[in-house]
């Protein structure tokens, strides 16, 4: 039976790295895979692990019909065993509908790789409708850790090291505090990190202030 399977966790736990060695295994038996993406911080239609290993992949856009573009490649003579679907959470509510479509019609494995919820804590599009009809979750097994060594879960999104809570839900970009100045990132923090706000430099600010608190 084909299976849709969302795998998830925090920014920079491995999902494109995992997507692309979903790839490579299933790719070495023989069967063939369409790789998408959408917004991939290595630019436009590629598919990029922090472990250095880049791919063409097919850009998502808005308009992309994932039932006509692999009804493109049979009519076009060409098989479809598999779809490797990477920063899935930015993917329509209709878009995930199709992909659920495909596993059922086609029999055709749809493996889905993104993050859950945005800097907000709020669940993303793509990713609650992958919540609501994918076969199987599955939680990255590395652990991303918060700068006080506990599991990392939620995304944080700063500027200059500080958290912000306004802006946009997508803002494509890194985590590390190694940023320009008064450029967006991302750090991943323990949720109760996350709710007091404190990220590592806030912390280091916070220490360096009141030395007494390690005592
Ligand atoms: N220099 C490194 N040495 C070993 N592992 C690394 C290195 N840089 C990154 N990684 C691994 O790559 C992971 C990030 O992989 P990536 O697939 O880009 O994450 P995601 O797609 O979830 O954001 C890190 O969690 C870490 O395990
Ligand atoms: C939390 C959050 C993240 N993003 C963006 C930032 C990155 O470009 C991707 C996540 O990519 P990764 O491979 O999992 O590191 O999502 C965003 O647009 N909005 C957010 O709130």
């Amino acid at each position: 039976m084909a299976e849709l399977v969302f795998f998830t966790g925090t920014m920079d736990s491995g999902k494109s790295t995992l997507a692309l060695q979903t790839d490579h295994n299933y790719t070495a038996r023989g069967r063939r895979g369409l790789i998408f993406t959408r917004g991939d911080r290595a630019g436009a239609a590629r598919l990029s692990s922090r472990l250095g290993l880049e791919v063409n992949a097919r850009e998502v856009f808005d308009d992309t019909d994932f039932w006509a573009e692999v009804h493109a490649e049979f009519t076009g003579g060409r098989t479809v065993d598999h779809l490797v679907c990477d920063e899935a959470q930015f993917y329509s509510e209709q878009q995930v509908e199709q992909l659920a479509r495909l596993v059922d019609e086609t029999e055709i494995d749809v493996f889905a790789f993104g993050i859950t919820t945005d800097f907000r804590t709020r669940l993303f599009p793509g990713a609650a409708r992958l919540f609501e009809l994918a076969d199987r979750i599955e939680v990255l097994q590395v652990q991303s850790l918060c700068w006080c060594g506990a599991r990392a879960t939620h995304n944080a999104r700063t500027v200059d090291g500080v958290m912000v809570t306004e802006g946009d839900q997508v803002v494509i970009g890194d985590v590390g505090d190694d940023r320009a100045a008064g450029v967006v990132a991302y750090e991943v923090l323990c949720r109760r990190h996350h709710m007091r706000q404190m990220t590592a430099a806030t912390a280091r600010r916070r220490s360096a202030a009141d030395p007494s608190l390690w005592e």
